[in-house]
């Protein structure tokens, strides 16, 4: 099972190979503008899960939340400890 620490390493990784198949890839070249929109809708995605769709479906969003939550720290050059020390 993929952990969050995990996930950030794969994604970096395929930022720096510039792999075209990679959707991670595609969401950078779009820029930090495209990227935050997915993660308000992500975001709001979340909340209505949590309302209104039960746990199953709120955990989903949640891991697509996390995900674009690390595109965007990829987009602004953030490492983990770079968040991590505000928790
Ligand atoms: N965890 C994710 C992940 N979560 C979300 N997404 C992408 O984010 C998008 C989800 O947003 P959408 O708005 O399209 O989804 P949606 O249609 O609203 O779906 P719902 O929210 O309604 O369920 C989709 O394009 C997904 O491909 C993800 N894309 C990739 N990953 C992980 O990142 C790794 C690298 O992916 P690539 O860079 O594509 O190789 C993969 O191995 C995955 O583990």
């Amino acid at each position: 099972m993929k952990t969050f620490d995990g996930l950030f390493e794969e994604l970096k990784a395929k930022a720096a190979a510039a792999d075209p198949e990679s959707g991670t890839v595609r969401e950078l070249n779009r820029g930090k503008h495209f990227i935050g929109k997915k993660v308000v809708e992500e975001a709001g995605e979340v909340w209505m899960a949590a309302e209104y769709e039960g746990r199953e479906k709120t955990a989903e969003e949640i891991s697509q939340l996390l995900y674009h939550l690390q595109v965007m720290m990829i987009a602004n050059d953030l490492e983990l400890e770079d968040v991590y020390r505000y928790l």
